[in-house]
C-alpha cells in the first residue's frame, strides 16, 4: 500500500510548512517545518494532540490562511504565488469544505445547496454526477427541503454533496462528525470513504476521533506542529493506543 500511495499523484500538499501566530514573547509556532504530500484518490486523517496543528496544517493547505514560510501547493499550483482573488477562485473551483457546522443556507432547498457552488463560479457541472452524488448521499426524497426541515445528520450529508459537487481536485473535511451522534457520523464517514473508493476523489481530514480516523487509508500524527507518525490501513484500536503515547509522554 505505500508503494501505491508513494506512486500516486499528489492532489495537494505542503513542503517546509512553518506557520508563527503573533509576535515576540507571545508567538507561537503553530507548524514548526511540516513536509506532507495527501495523494489523490485517498482517504487521509490529520490528527494529533489539541493544540498540535491539525486546523492550521488543514487551512494553510486549503489556502484559507497563509504560511509563515514553506510552500502549500493544490495539484501543481502553488498558493503562494496566487493573489486574493486567485485564491478566492481556485478555494471555489479546485477546492471543497465540510466543517463542524453544516454551513447550509437555510434559505435555499437541498438541491440548491448541493449545486450552490457551481451557481456562483456560473458553472452548470455534470448533472449526471450531481444526480449520483444526490444517491450516493441518500437525499434523492428530500431535495426540495429547506435545511431546518433535516436531521443533522442530513444536513452533513447536503453538506458532503456539496464540497463534492463541482469535482473538485480534494475535499477537506474539519471534524465533520463533531456534530453527530455516532451513528450520523458513521454514515457521513462512510460516504467520505465511498467517494474516495468509488467515485476516485481526494479527502482530507481533521479528526480528534479514532473510530473517525479508522474510516481513512492513512493517519497522519502531528505533535508540537511537527509530522511525528503516520499509519497506513489504521484500525479505531491501533489510533486510539497511539493517541495515548501522547498523553504519556505529555
Ligand atoms: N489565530 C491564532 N492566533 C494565535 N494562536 C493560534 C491561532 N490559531 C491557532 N493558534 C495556536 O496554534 C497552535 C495550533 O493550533 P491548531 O488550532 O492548529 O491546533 P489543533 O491541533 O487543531 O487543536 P484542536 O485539536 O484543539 O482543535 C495552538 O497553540 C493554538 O493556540
Amino acid at each position: 500500500m505505500t508503494t501505491t500511495t508513494a506512486l500516486r499523484r499528489a492532489a495537494a500538499g505542503v513542503t517546509d510548512a512553518v506557520k508563527v501566530y503573533g509576535g515576540g514573547d507571545t508567538a507561537v509556532r503553530a507548524l514548526d517545518g511540516v513536509t506532507v504530500d495527501f495523494p489523490a484518490g485517498r482517504f487521509t486523517a490529520i490528527m494529533g494532540p489539541s493544540g498540535s496543528g491539525k486546523s492550521t496544517l488543514m487551512h494553510c493547505a486549503a489556502g484559507l490562511d497563509t504560511l509563515t514560510s514553506g510552500t502549500a501547493r493544490i495539484g501543481d499550483t502553488d498558493l503562494g504565488a496566487l493573489d486574493d482573488r486567485r485564491l478566492t477562485l481556485l478555494r471555489r473551483d479546485r477546492i471543497g469544505f465540510v466543517f463542524q457546522a453544516f454551513n447550509l443556507v437555510p434559505t435555499l432547498t437541498v438541491a440548491e445547496n448541493i449545486t450552490l457552488p457551481l451557481d456562483l463560479a456560473g458553472r452548470r457541472g455534470d448533472p449526471a454526477w450531481t444526480d449520483a452524488l444526490v444517491d450516493v448521499v441518500g437525499l434523492r426524497d428530500r431535495l426540495h427541503h429547506r435545511p431546518s426541515e433535516l436531521s443533522g445528520g442530513q444536513q452533513q450529508r447536503v453538506a458532503v454533496a456539496r464540497a463534492f459537487a463541482g469535482r473538485p481536485d480534494v475535499v477537506f473535511a474539519d471534524e465533520p462528525t463533531g456534530n453527530l451522534d455516532s451513528r450520523s457520523g458513521a454514515e457521513v464517514l462512510g460516504l467520505l470513504g465511498r467517494a474516495v473508493r468509488e467515485m476516485d476523489r481526494t479527502v482530507v481530514m481533521v479528526t480528534h476521533d479514532p473510530v473517525a480516523a479508522a474510516h481513512a487509508d492513512e493517519v497522519l500524527f502531528l505533535a508540537d506542529g511537527r509530522l511525528v507518525d503516520r499509519m497506513a490501513a489504521p484500525t479505531a484500536d491501533r489510533v486510539l493506543d497511539r493517541m495515548k503515547a501522547f498523553e504519556v509522554r505529555s
